[in-house]
């Protein structure tokens, strides 16, 4: 069966994940970026980058894509959310939130702490043990030579500080000692990985390493999802439409300029 996975190209890293899909060895994926409801409807699982959630969130509100995206997730059609991604999914941002609040889409019961390991320049790389539904991926997906864990890259990152009982832990990263005596209060460890049915949320970016295997974990969903629910449309329809997405510039509205960002520029801040 043919699939048609889109990721939201409104802002951030969405080329990566545009880039990493296209490499799994699936001739029957279709890969789309997606700027508006129409092309989100054509979707049969929807990934949503790492860039900057408050803004992401104002963009989005203006290309009228909020209610659809909570429809989306709604309907039960898998999306999973990277770093700013994973804030965008939370049902509540606990800490580190814009004055006034900031809109969320919700559905994932987690709370975030939405610059938990600091600021760009406190971005760091680990590896961290890999889930069983990782290690056990099929697809034939390129990895490196270390199945059990995987390589992890923060970038300004969350981290889950409270998890709902239906949602299940993924991955953890344990603190060190020198990040815990910066601050006596924080916990042990945290939780940077989590799944709830057909929501995905990872703190970290496995779309800038060469490991797939969670893109392959995510394309395993969207196939089950799209067995139950139905295909949204045939991918090629879902392409042509989406080719045209990729052309549009964001709609003009000067009373309500996109507010300046002040913290450092990196490639996920475009
Ligand atoms: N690399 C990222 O996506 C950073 C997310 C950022 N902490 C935010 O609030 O949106």
């Amino acid at each position: 069966m043919s699939l048609t996975v889109g990721v939201l190209a409104l802002q951030g890293s969405f080329a990566e994940h545009v880039t990493s899909l296209s490499g799994l060895p699936d001739p029957n994926l279709a890969v789309v970026e997606v700027k508006t409801p129409a092309s989100l409807a054509k979707c049969d699982g929807l990934i949503i980058p790492g860039g900057e959630s408050t803004t992401m969130a104002l963009v989005a509100r203006r290309w009228g894509l909020i209610e659809p995206l909570r429809e989306f997730a709604g309907k039960g059609r898998p999306v999973w959310g990277t770093c700013a991604g994973m804030i965008f999914l939370a049902n509540a941002a606990v800490a580190g939130t814009k004055e006034g609040g900031q809109e969320l889409i919700g559905g994932l019961d987690i709370g975030v702490s939405r610059n938990f390991f600091g600021a760009q320049i406190n971005s760091f790389e680990t590896r961290l043990p890999a889930p069983q539904s990782l290690q056990s991926v099929q697809r034939g997906v390129p990895r490196d030579n270390i199945k059990e864990t995987f390589r992890a890259i923060f970038i300004r990152a969350p981290a889950v500080m409270h998890v709902g009982k239906d949602v299940e832990v993924l991955g953890e990263y344990k603190l060190t000692d020198e990040e815990r005596a910066e601050d006596a209060s924080r916990p042990e460890k945290v939780v940077v990985a989590v799944r709830q049915g057909s929501l995905l949320a990872t703190a970290f970016h496995p779309e800038v390493t060469d490991d797939r295997r969670w893109h392959a974990l995510f394309v395993d969903m969207v196939s089950a999802s799209a067995a139950k629910l139905g295909k949204a449309v045939e991918s090629a329809d879902a392409k042509q439409l989406a080719e045209t997405d990729a052309h549009l510039v964001a709609p003009k509205d000067v009373s309500k300029p996109l507010p300046v960002i002040t913290t450092p520029q990196s490639p996920f801040m475009r």
